[in-house]
């Protein structure tokens, strides 16, 4: 089956212009990119009018929670896919911080199972580290990997013995998987529920300190170049954690890392005196000194990929206050638009430079075969609208999460259409298909 996106607007890497171009699709493949200045015999095959719109690999999101199984009043495979899908998303990687948590082959197979059968997107599923992510006992890595785990996490908590972190980063070495880190000494961090600084101060709370999460990050950065295992670091949102990370980059240790657009965009001191709970999340929001440290960071390469650490709750859990709600906030409807707006809009960075990171990147730190639309690659794409602004209204979210931060933003770069392996999965004007 062939299928033209006819006239949409293609990213020039080497002018950093976008110019137009025709895309034909062969079987889910990319087959050819046509000049734009003439049209191409469409006889026989469907056409997508991308006039006006970008037209790049879909965008890989290395870091969410679907919630699925257990938690479906949260989240579930299906809405959580259909909300990716609407952010543009093609590829989404979960977190097994489920319940049961995602720590034997069946619960590996039961995501996968579900995500063919109602997912709307491609769902690469992570698998824990320790059984029921306790930390006390390591799951069967060999046999995780044969189900299709792609590596291994905690996330949701810290693995707080090195020994055991050590074993853990052993294994996946031996079977050639990457350990992924949710960082944070429990010990430093016992109850509280904002960042150390201005808000925790204006409010007499108890803070989060830099160096819970820094502290991991140093200890596993060791214990990676011990055993030699691919080492990623989740959500970084510290200075002390990028300078541990540069540092181990610096002297060859295979370490990668990720950052969320919360924590490129958001500071302890903008969450609101209402003490609104959709500004919790772990990591923290840190110090204006930290966010501009994860964006340089971002800029020189020791970040590697911008993750949204999708991580939907209910409003009434959300309702519970600072203190009591839990941690987290939805990022697939809102990723995209808030950095091109904040970050590409106002030049500081190019429109390559953020896509990379949401695309290739992503695809080469875990070998992946998407986030490219070079022939023969999946035909995972979306279409974004870069010229429209639109007010986030989490009412008209896919996801079953209301918690975001961001409510009312004025936004440019909305996804207009998201096509998984050739087959439309969503548009803007008839929603999921
Ligand atoms: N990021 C969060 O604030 N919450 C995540 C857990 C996690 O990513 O550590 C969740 O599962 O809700
Ligand atoms: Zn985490
Ligand atoms: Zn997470």
């Amino acid at each position: 089956m062939t299928t033209w996106i006819l006239n949409g607007l293609t990213l020039n890497p080497e002018t950093g212009e976008t110019e137009k171009k025709h895309l034909r699709i062969e079987n889910g493949a990319v087959a050819e990119w046509a000049d734009g200045a003439s049209a191409p015999d469409t006889a026989g095959t469907e056409t997508i009018d991308a006039s006006g719109k970008l037209v790049s690999a879909g965008l890989i999101d290395m870091h969410v929670h679907l919630r699925e199984p257990g938690f479906e009043h949260k989240e579930t495979i299906a809405t959580g896919t259909q909300s990716a899908a609407k952010g543009g998303f093609t590829t989404i990687a979960c977190m097994p911080n489920t319940r049961p948590v995602i720590d034997t082959p069946d619960t590996v197979k039961l995501v996968l199972d579900k995500a063919a059968t109602e997912g709307a997107v491609r769902v690469l599923p992570y698998a824990a580290i320790t059984k029921n992510e306790l930390g006390r006992e390591l799951t069967d890595f060999a046999a995780l990997k044969e189900a299709g785990a792609i590596g291994f996490t905690d996330d949701g908590v810290g693995v707080q013995n090195a020994q055991m972190m050590k074993n853990a980063m052993t294994l996946a070495k031996s079977l050639g998987m990457p350990v992924i880190a949710h960082c944070e000494d429990d010990s430093l961090v016992e109850g509280a529920s904002v960042s150390e600084g201005a808000f925790a101060r204006k409010h007499g709370l108890k803070g989060i300190p830099n160096e819970s999460e820094a502290i991991h990050v140093g200890r596993d950065i060791l214990l990676s170049e011990a055993t030699g295992v691919h080492y990623h670091v989740c959500h970084v949102s510290t200075e002390q954690s990028i300078r541990l990370i540069r540092l181990g980059k610096s002297i060859g240790v295979n370490v990668t890392s990720e950052v969320c657009p919360h924590h490129l965009l958001l500071a302890d001191e903008d969450i609101p005196d209402t003490m609104d709970a959709n500004w919790k999340m772990n990591p923290p929001l840190r110090t204006p000194r930290d966010v501009e440290a994860c964006i340089r960071a971002l800029e020189e390469g020791t970040i590697d990929i911008i993750v949204t650490d999708h991580a939907p709750h209910s409003e009434e859990e959300k309702a519970r206050g600072m203190d009591r709600a839990p941690f987290g906030i939805v990022g697939f409807e809102t990723a995209f638009p808030l950095l091109y707006t904040k970050f590409v809009k106002t030049g500081r960075w190019t429109l390559d430079f953020l896509l990379r990171r949401m695309t290739s990147d992503p695809a080469r730190v875990f070998n992946l075969p998407t986030g490219k639309l070079t022939p023969g690659a999946p035909a995972d794409i979306v279409l974004i609208d870069l010229e429209q602004e639109r007010e986030v209204n989490p009412e008209t979210f896919l996801t079953k999460g209301r918690n975001t931060p961001f409510a009312g933003w004025k936004l440019y770069g909305w996804p207009a259409l998201t096509m998984v392996g050739g087959k439309v999965v969503w548009t803007e004007e008839n929603g999921i298909n």
